[in-house]
């Protein structure tokens, strides 16, 4: 059969329509290769030697080929599809989060045509629908099968299907309504968290629903708040987790205090969608009982709650204590099923359950690629760069799936938890068998490093040998219970295996504990595959360290705050028996995370909260609880006192101790000067804004220094960079200028006045021969080593600073602009690609509640810009500061109330 032009052209409009109607979302569909990747069934499309185009439709489900061939009708539709098919369909356009689903599906103009909709869609639908009650349930399909509205479809369905159109008299249109809003409330942009995830998950709800053991018990209303908290469960996500949203400001952390941040998004989210669609006037007094239920099992698939609940269930099971008669336990048992039914996707048939883990991981892993454009800590989960689909999925797998899911078939026993525990376990041991590959692969091409192996292990104990690579184990589940992680630390080869992968690179000698934590700063180049296999990046080297072993106990408490996962050795496992299984610190960050000791805490704690922050006792812990407690919790504080931001931002304690003439007198005392990145919207928030106008009126920040070179003193200063807003800190210099220093890079920043002055007064010195003659200092103000205030602000217009390696979809103000960089060529250490966070320690003490410790006179923050490769150089002039750094930094931007 050949093809002749109009009918390759026909060809083609015809998979752009299929593409649409699939997918819907602007995902990349690869015309050539003509199948479904979705696994959502096949379509092909020939043409036949009249110009008819025959579509071939395969459902994996529903194995059925439709042959279809146009009609007059469809050349119409056609004709007025290709007009508005102009646009290019495999840009892969990256909408922002809040734009999400600005874009109408095609499927809709297809309601103007039913012959050609009814082919493409009913018979499956209705195919699809018929089996929905099965386990082994396909979501991608329904949502081929329906143009991508397979949420609402499911949905109404369902409805009917439980009959709670008909006991809540409810509107059919309203019903409707309400669940294309909650379709249109995902993301469609999101890899996993999206309205395919809300099909899925109520699909697995209701297949729930119908058990024995449940379904006689539950009223209509108990049915109806599960299957809305079921496909509103994620409404809104944003696709990134609550670590990311408190590291970058987003309002939601703020709103919802940093606790079940999206959680609490979720449940309120629904009900807006119920009063929005009408559905929530029609419910009379069931409606506020609907809200709680719904409320209350929303909140329950907060992963970090997991232990909680797990506990729980296991001690009613052990003790039978369940009395499904009982509306309590209902509710309870309700909550568990739900939060099954959300992780349930590995219990999934192979071919489904793959894709799932596939899609959580894409997302994991853009979130990792924000967090580098952001120069945040890369979770070490979400960094493509060092880890796996594979790995990722096997510790879910087995240390968050299957404790679960092994008392919930211990509650149902029933045909279905058989099926699912089935699947659960042979899909475990592919992901297993594919880390085994991977691993052996890497041992294959790692066999040239063994002689710096050998010598790497010689110089171990055993017993840091074993830590070593069990530390890493812990790092997937970091709050992986103690008898969980015995096991798998003792007697699991295959866990061991995995944690090699996140060691230090075979090839790298084990460094001393400073160039330890230089590496941990460090990603390897990218370009060379050895290096990026073996990536140490981040906190995986600080897993070997013994003092990371001593305290982890102590840092459980970060766990539901941080989200970002602690990462604990093997070592001193046996005090952490309650620490929460979280699949949030499945997503580890190398940040507060990896402080260790009680002496690195205190140090921190007293930067944070003063060294007697009655605030930090009083709010986080009991007294018995050391600073490393206090730590903990920065991230969940009750909202007890006065909102402080501390800003990303590159400081550290010990700086402080350093001799430079260098006093901060940054106030962060009020959030507004501290620049706010609006992830979800995408432009400057309000409060950078306002910062900037604060600044900029402030009689404070208007007064110029005293040697008349206009530089603010006193206050932050906003720095407006392309409609980007940064507030940077500035300092004063020792004239008493405002200036900025950047230690690290031994960039100093004076005023043109004290630059002249300065270079005066030193060469006087020198041609006098004084020993204070700083001649260091002298050569870098003559060799351009000094930038002037002025030339600072021309850093933050750099337009290599806001070009192509700024994400289009990831505009975040100041995140780039913030850190001060040169070109080589202009003598200063390059900029490092993560810059990290941090603050200075502050000398004083500062114990009023409603002041924030870091404000007062004898602070010192000393603004650090980035971490120089050559960081050796700054270890002879301040080695303290670089321990200090390294085990405490970055700090991440970090909200909090004092
Ligand atoms: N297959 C998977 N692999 C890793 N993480 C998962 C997987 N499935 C679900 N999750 C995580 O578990 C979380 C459960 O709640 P969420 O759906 O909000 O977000 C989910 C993901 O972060
Ligand atoms: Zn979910």
């Amino acid at each position: 059969m050949q093809h002749c032009g109009i009918c390759s052209v026909l060809a083609e409009l015809f998979r752009r329509i299929m593409c649409i109607n699939r997918r819907g979302s602007g995902d990349t569909y690869n015309p050539d290769s003509g199948d479904d990747d979705s696994g959502r069934g096949v379509v092909t499309i020939k043409h036949t030697e009249d110009h008819g185009i025959v579509i071939h439709v395969v459902d994996p489900v529903a194995p059925t080929t439709r042959n279809r061939k146009l009609s007059d009708s469809d050349w119409l539709l056609l004709e007025t599809l290709d007009k508005r098919c102009q646009r290019p369909l495999y840009t892969r356009r990256f909408l922002t989060m809040h734009k999400r689903r600005r874009k109408k599906l095609t499927t809709r103009l297809l309601t103007l045509e039913p012959a050609l909709l009814d082919d493409i869609q009913h018979g499956q639908v209705q195919c699809v629908l018929d089996r929905v009650w099965q386990w082994p349930f396909n979501a991608f399909t329904l949502d081929t099968v329906t143009g991508g509205r397979s949420l609402p479809v499911l949905c109404v369905h369902l409805f009917h299907w439980y009959g709670l159109l008909d006991h809540f008299n409810l509107d059919v249109v309203r019903v409707w309504k309400l669940f294309t809003l909650v379709e249109e409330g995902y993301h469609s942009t999101n890899p996993y968290h999206n309205s395919i995830h809300a099909t899925d998950v109520t699909q697995a709800m209701h297949c729930f629903l119908q058990e024995d053991k449940i379904q006689k018990h539950l009223t209509p209303l108990e049915i109806m708040s599960s299957l809305i908290a079921a496909v509103t469960h994620d409404l809104d996500h944003p696709g990134v987790n609550q670590p990311f949203l408190i590291a970058t400001s987003n309002h939601l952390a703020a709103l919802y205090e940093n606790t079940s941040v999206l959680e609490n998004h979720h449940w309120r989210s629904a009900i807006g969608c119920l009063l929005e669609s009408r559905v929530a006037e029609q419910l009379g007094p069931s409606k506020c009982e609907l809200e709680h239920q719904i409320s209350s099992l929303i909140l329950a698939t907060d992963i970090t709650r997991q232990q909680e609940f797990l506990t729980r269930f296991k001690r009613y099971l052990d003790q039978s204590l369940l009395d499904m008669h009982r509306v309590n336990d209902r509710h309870f048992i309700l909550q568990i099923a739900l939060k099954c039914a959300d992780i349930s996707n590995p219990c999934r048939p192979w071919d489904v359950s793959r894709k799932w883990s596939q899609k959580v991981c894409e997302e994991f892993f853009r979130q990792g690629d924000y967090e580098r454009q952001l120069n945040l800590p890369v979770t070490s989960l979400c960094d493509r760069q060092t880890t796996s689909v594979p790995k990722i999925q096997a510790g879910f797998f087995r240390f968050v799936v299957s404790p679960l899911f092994e008392e919930w078939h211990r509650f149902l026993g029933t045909k279905l938890s058989h099926l699912m525990m089935k699947h659960l376990r042979g899909n475990q041991g592919k992901w297993e068998a594919m880390v085994e590959k991977e691993l052996a692969e890497e041992t294959h091409t790692e066999v040239s490093d063994a002689d710096v192996l050998d010598e790497e292990v010689e110089c171990n104990s055993e017993e840091e040998a074993q830590d070593f690579v069990t530390g890493s184990v812990e790092m997937l589940i970091p709050n992986l219970p103690s008898h969980q992680a015995t096991a798998a630390s003792t007697d699991d080869k295959y866990i061991r295996k995995i944690g090699r992968r996140h060691s230090v690179p075979l090839s790298v000698p084990r460094p001393p504990p400073f160039a330890q934590t230089i590496i941990r700063r460090e990603s390897l180049p990218v370009g060379d595959s050895k290096s990026k296999r073996s990536s140490p990046t981040s906190n995986l080297t600080l897993e070997t360290r013994p003092e990371h072993k001593e305290h982890g106990s102590s840092l459980s408490l970060v766990s539901s705050c941080s989200g970002s996962g602690l990462q604990h050795s093997s070592g001193r496992r046996s005090k952490q028996e309650n620490r929460p299984v979280s699949t949030e610190n499945l997503l580890p960050e190398p940040s507060i995370a990896s402080i260790t000791t009680s002496v690195e805490a205190s140090r921190l704690s007293s930067v944070l909260h003063g060294a007697s922050s009655s605030v930090s006792r009083s709010v986080l812990a009991p007294s018995t609880l050391g600073p490393a407690r206090f730590l903990t919790r920065q991230q969940t504080f009750p909202p007890l006192q006065q909102y402080v931001r501390i800003r990303y931002m590159s400081t550290t304690a010990e700086m402080a101790n350093c001799s430079e003439p260098l006093t901060g007198i940054g106030s962060y005392s009020n959030s507004s000067t501290s620049s706010h990145v609006d992830f979800v919207s995408n432009v400057p928030s309000r409060r950078a804004s306002e910062a900037m106008a604060d600044s900029q009126s402030s009689p404070e920040s208007t007064g110029g220094c005293k040697n008349g070179c206009g530089t603010p003193t006193g206050r932050p200063r906003a720095l407006q960079h392309n409609n980007r807003t940064s507030v940077e800190q500035l300092f004063q210099c020792t004239s008493g200028c405002s200036v900025e220093s950047d230690r690290d890079t031994s960039l100093r920043f004076m005023c043109k006045k004290e630059q002249t002055d300065q270079t005066e007064l030193l060469r006087d010195k020198g041609s006098n021969g004084s020993k204070t003659c700083d001649t260091t200092l002298l050569q870098q103000i003559t060799s351009g080593k000094v930038m002037t205030s002025d030339d600072y602000g021309k850093e933050n217009v750099d337009p290599r600073n806001s070009g192509s390696d700024v994400d289009q979809d990831i505009n975040i103000s100041g995140s780039k602009n913030s850190i001060l960089r040169r070109n080589s060529h202009q003598g200063l250490v390059q900029r490092r690609g993560s810059a990290p966070v941090g603050l200075l320690s502050r000398s004083d003490d500062n114990s009023g509640p409603t002041t924030f410790p870091l404000r007062g006179e004898g602070d010192r923050f000393l603004r650090r810009g980035s971490v120089p490769i050559d960081i050796t150089r700054q270890s002879r002039r301040c080695s303290h500061f670089n321990r200090f750094y390294t085990k405490n930094m970055p700090i991440e931007r970090v909200e909090f109330r004092v």
